[in-house]
């Protein structure tokens, strides 16, 4: 095969592997290499009779590639990516184009554009969710960086992605320099406080209303036909109905109860601390899996320390009411601190972020796709600039609806001493951020008295400080 690939995969696990097949099989030759001679071969296998090539090295594939060439790098994010491009930089011309479609660090992307600086070597980073399937399939993508790279590579990224509901592909352009990959990063920020806000849902109906997982798998799949449908809502339904074969129990209550993580989530939260934006529920759903991780502590601890005394049981059917209100106010201001983090990062770095095809790009194909997405779409095309989500009139409306139900169940579940960290910080994020006073005029006083760091005053301008004990 000798330059007839229209797109070269470096990286064959999981992701590149699907991703080439749903290129192939929109009439993309593809050409794919791993270092993994067992991934080569399982390669060479699902692509028999295929419009693609399996090389034997990256010289081989990127000899085998039309002109400019494309390549997407889908190998681990770090080290592995500075590796593959040390070892491509010599065998590119400029005008090739360079993606790294893996959950790769923002400020990695803006270092390697950097680096590749002076060699016309167009690079691209671009988030890429959806998983397997989704690879398969049509996923989601964010790409940026290098602009010039853009029209190479769009009629490519758009003809693989999932189309929304409208028929626009979720894939489009987010800006210049690390802007892709920031824009996933966020997107897996929202996933983490999606996905724990969902599961204290779970917990609460087991541990307040003493629900089954059978009896909850039913009440997910109703609530997916509502305005919490969403993808995760509805595998959660799939999870709870499911049985394990051996013991006929259901697999869930078999799972061990310490989640795991590859750092998107932290590197969310830790960019809204470096840039100064509030982002709690994002941070408490990465702050769950880090007490759920340390088991044999919270074993060890059950035995020590107190909760509460026994309480009345809670009526099932209006408390399973009340925690549909409250997830769906809580995942809203989880979107709300995602959004309020990219405009933090736009105004930082001026990349221009559009919010709204933000919004847009994640109706389908990715792990958050929900149907409060359009209408996020909707309030960002309509108002580019807002605030915050939480002003916009929709949401204001619907959080109007739903927050005096987020109360009830936090509450409650305080109460119990039953731990909804997700539930109460996007609570605590909703009451502080419609709070016209709040108590940082004491905070800035304690500040001003042991480092006479000075304060401003509500009835004149300029900077005070008093010594306090005079
Ligand atoms: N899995 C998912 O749901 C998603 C993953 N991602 C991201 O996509 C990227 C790839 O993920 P995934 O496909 O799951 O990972 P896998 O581990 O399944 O696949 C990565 C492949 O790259 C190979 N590889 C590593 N270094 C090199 C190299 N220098 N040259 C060629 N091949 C190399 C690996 O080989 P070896 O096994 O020998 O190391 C492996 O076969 C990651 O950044 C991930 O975070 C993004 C969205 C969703
Ligand atoms: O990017 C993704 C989906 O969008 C990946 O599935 C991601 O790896 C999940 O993150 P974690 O392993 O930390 O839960």
């Amino acid at each position: 095969m000798s330059q007839t690939a229209d797109i070269g995969i470096v990286g064959l696990g999981v992701m590149g592997e699907n991703l080439a097949l749903n290129l192939e099989s929109h009439g993309f030759a593809v050409a794919g290499f791993d270092l993994e001679a067992t991934r080569r071969d399982s390669f060479s296998q699902r692509t028999a009779g295929k419009r693609a090539f399996t090389a034997r090295s990256l010289a081989e594939l990127v000899g085998c590639l039309k002109l400019p060439r494309r390549l997407l790098v889908m190998v681990p994010a770090g080290a592995a990516v500075d590796a593959v491009l040390a070892d491509l930089r010599p065998l590119l011309y400029a005008g090739d184009v360079v993606m790294d479609g893996g959950n790769t660090r923002f400020g990695d992307t803006q270092r390697r554009i950097l680096d590749l600086q002076g060699t016309g070597i167009l690079y691209v980073g671009t988030g890429v969710s959806g998983g397997e399937e989704g690879a398969l399939h049509g996923p989601a993508l964010m790409p940026g960086g290098d602009p010039q790279a853009w029209p190479l590579v769009q009629p490519v990224l758009q003809a693989i992605a999932a189309r929304a509901e409208d028929g626009a592909p979720c894939c489009e352009w987010m800006g210049p320099g690390g802007a892709g990959h920031f824009v996933k990063t966020v997107h897996n920020g929202i996933e983490y406080a999606d996905m724990q806000t969902i599961c204290e849902a779970f917990w609460l109906m087991q541990e307040l209303l003493g629900m089954t997982p059978g009896e909850m798998s039913p009440v997910f799949a109703q609530w997916n036909e509502g305005p919490l449908s969403s993808y995760l809502v509805g595998i959660t339904a799939d999870i709870l109905a499911h049985t394990d074969r051996e013991s006929g129990k259901p697999l869930v209550d078999l799972i061990l109860d310490t989640a795991e993580q590859k750092g998107t989530g932290k590197w969310a939260s830790q960019i809204a601390l470096e840039l100064g934006i509030t982002a709690p529920t994002i941070a408490d759903a990465v702050f769950a899996r880090t007490v759920s991780a340390v088991k044999d502590e919270r074993v060890a601890a059950a035995d020590i320390l107190r909760g509460p005394g026994k309480l009345a049981a809670v009526e099932r059917e209006a408390f399973v009411a009340k925690i549909h209100n409250a997830l769906l106010a809580a995942k809203i201001c989880a979107y709300a601190q995602g959004f309020q983090l990219l405009a933090g990062a736009d105004r930082e770095y001026q990349w221009h972020l559009p919010f709204a095809t933000i919004a847009a790009v994640w109706r389908a194909g990715c792990i958050i796709r929900a149907r409060l997405l359009e209408d996020i779409r909707r309030a960002y095309a309509h108002a580019p600039d807002l605030q915050n989500l939480l002003v916009d009139a929709h949401f204001a409306g619907v959080m109007a609806q739903c927050q005096q139900d987020l109360r009830e169940v936090v509450a409650t579940a305080a109460l119990h001493g039953v731990a909804v960290p997700a539930f109460m910080s996007a609570l605590a994020y909703y009451d502080a951020y419609r709070a016209p006073r709040l108590p940082a005029n004491l905070l800035q006083a304690q500040r001003d008295y042991f480092g006479a760091h000075t304060y401003q005053r509500v009835d004149r301008p300029g900077k005070f400080h008093t010594r306090w004990t005079e």
